[in-house]
Order: structure tokens, then sequence, then C-alpha cells
């Protein structure tokens, strides 16, 4: 057989063990599925043990050419793939845990999924982007703080979509373990949490107590357990977190405190009948140039839901959403025409109207 002809045997057989790895991992997953649903351990040493065993008899028997080392070798990378296949998909959030964005997580994806927290908003896009885990969950605006840069930096910089929104009212308590208000010497918060309690703290007595800022509520919590004669402003998460009672709830001065948040992944979700989309749109330096562009929306009647400028990288761009999903015609065809323009960000079920 010619050098050719010999490779594109190989080639057929390649074929067929793509073929086959995907066929074992579609039962992996199963084997995943049911681990998971019971809490069974994903790695089993003596299994794998096992198959290397019956494979290395089955060898010797047959007179393969494989030695026993390349069977090990083979095999031990293929269960590791299977494994990590198996692991659940993981959530990375902005932490640490307890934060709101903990909350907004678990309300999405339920109280046993597998969370990591990501001390910044870029790392938890780079986890997702590599790989590391399967969602990521970022504030994007707060009804009294607006919209949070460093996500839409992200989400211009990175290739990955909004796949689901999710709105949180943030409430705040007052946690301790003082059997009585008056045993509190200290308060621990995020400062603008502090800010935003003023009023309560006065009301209760506590506005010439000291207080501490630390660089999250969940903290708060944290520092509070170890003092009985320090109470934290903080989330009810957090506080049940570090097992610390609740004297007071929702001891905000001003209700209608709402954070929106936004679940990035790796795919795009298929129409729902109910969406809402995201771009980001740069426009060429021209008078009326965002105008025309509005007005295609308009002609196309398509309700416009949110629109705000933002710097990135020293240029002007515009965060903009509307009702509909990527797919619908009228949006498809303001998409090609504005091709270079728009950065896609996302389609997906539309739960909120604004923070
Ligand atoms: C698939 C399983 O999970 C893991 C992966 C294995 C494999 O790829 O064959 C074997 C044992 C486990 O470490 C299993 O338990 O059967």
């Amino acid at each position: 057989m010619t050098l050719e002809a010999l490779r594109k045997e190989i080639d057929r057989i390649d074929d067929q063990l793509l073929d086959l790895y995907n066929e074992r991992l579609k039962i992996v997953e199963e084997v995943g599925r049911l681990k998971n649903s019971t809490g069974a351990p994903i790695y089993r040493p003596e299994r794998e043990r096992e198959i290397l065993e019956r494979l290395k008899r089955r060898n010797r028997e047959r007179g393969g050419l494989l030695s026993d080392e390349a069977i090990e070798a083979l095999f031990l990378e293929l269960f590791a793939v299977a494994r990590n296949y198996e692991l659940p998909e993981r959530v990375a959030f902005l932490g640490p845990e307890a934060s709101f964005t903990h909350q907004a997580a678990e309300k999405k994806f339920g109280a046993t999924s597998a969370y990591l927290p990501i001390h910044t908003i870029k790392g938890v896009f780079r986890e997702v982007a590599e790989g590391k885990a399967k969602f990521g969950v970022v504030p994007i605006e707060n009804s009294f703080n607006g919209i949070v840069s460093d996500t839409i930096n992200c989400l211009s910089d990175y290739d990955l979509k909004i796949v689901a929104e999710v709105l949180i009212e943030i409430h705040h308590v007052l946690a301790t373990k003082a059997e009585d208000v008056k045993q509190i010497k200290r308060i621990y918060s995020k400062d603008i949490a502090f800010g935003q309690c003023n009023q309560f703290l006065e009301d209760v007595g506590l506005d010439l107590v000291e207080q501490i800022p630390v660089e999250s509520t969940a903290k708060a919590a944290q520092m509070a357990a170890k003092d009985p004669e320090a109470a934290a402003i903080c989330s009810e998460v957090a506080a049940r977190l570090y097992h610390l009672p609740i004297l007071f709830k929702n001891i905000e001065d001003e209700g209608n405190n709402r954070t929106r948040f936004f679940i990035v992944s790796d795919f795009e979700n298929r129409p729902s009948g109910r969406d809402k989309t995201t771009i980001l749109v740069r426009l060429p330096h021209r008078p009326g140039a965002l105008v025309d562009f509005l007005n295609d929306f308009k002609e196309a009647q398509i309700g416009l839901t949110k629109i705000k400028s933002h710097i990135v990288g020293g240029v002007s761009i515009f965060f903009i959403e509307f009702d509909g999903h990527k797919e619908d015609e009228k949006i498809r065809k303001i998409f090609e025409k504005h091709e270079e323009s728009i950065k896609f960000l996302g389609s997906y079920v539309k739960e909120a109207d604004d923070v």
C-alpha cells in the first residue's frame, strides 16, 4: 500500500474512534445524571481499575499489539475526560458566597448546583469563556446605582451570550448575636448599604454606633457572627449562612431597590415567543446616525425597552434592548442592514421591563 492509502486507512479508523468516543460519552452522561441525582461520587477508581484489568486481559488473550502501559495511558485519559463530563454544570457568580449575585444564581439554578464564587466580573466571564463553568452570573444594573460598567465592558470584549435575566429585590436585615439593640457597639456592612439604611439606624437609636465598612455584606455577617457586641447590615441569606439571628428585616429607607442580573453562557437560545434582545451598537460619527438607526426600529414597530450610552476603550457605544428574538423576520432585517455596527449579545426570555 502507498503512504497515501495507508493514511486514508488511518483516517477511516480515526473517524470510527471518534464516533465511538462520542457514543461512550453519551452513556457517561447518563451515568453522571444518575450520580448527580443521588449525590454519589463522580470518581470511582475501583471501577476504572476493573476496566483496565479487564482490557489488558482481553488484549493479551487476543494477542493485541498494545502494551499494558499503552492501555493504561490511553484509557486513563479517557476516564479523565469522562469524569470532567460528568461534573454538574458549574455556575460562576460574582462572589463572595451569600452575595446578592449568589441569590440571583440560586433563583435560576436552585440550591444544589455547583457554584463557584469569583471575585471580579471579568473573572466570571473568563471562567465561562475557558469552559471551567457553563454559566456565569453578573449584575447589569441597579435601580439606585445604574448600569454596571464592568459587565458592559466584558460583554463587549468576550464572545459569550446572555441566555437569561434575573431580577432581585434588594432587602437588608439587621442581624446580630446581641440580645438587645442596646448591646450593639459596632455595625459591619458595605459602605453603600449604611447609606441606604440611615433612617432606620436613627429610628432604633443606632445612628451613633461605630460603622465599620467591609468589602461585602456577606463579609459583614461573617464578622458580626464572631462578635456578640456587633451587628451586620446584610442580606437574609448572608445572615443565614453565618447563623446570625435576624433582629429586623427590610431596614432600607427606600423600597424598590432592585438589581437586574445576566446569566451568560456559550450558546444562543431558541425563540420562546416572549423574548427580549440585547445589543451593543457602535455608530459612525455623523449627524443623525442614532436617529436613523432608531428609526428603523420605529418603522419595524419594534418596542425599545432600553437605550444607554456607554464608553468602552474611549469609544462611545450604545447599549440597546428591545422586544423580540434575533430570528424574528423584522429583527433579522435590521441586523442585516446594520451588520457592521451591531454586536449581538443575546436573545432571552423577558423577565422584567426595567429595574
Ligand atoms: C462513568 C463512570 O464514572 C467515572 C468514569 C469512568 C469511565 O469513564 O469509565 C469510570 C469510573 C468513574 O471514575 C462510572 O462510574 O461508571
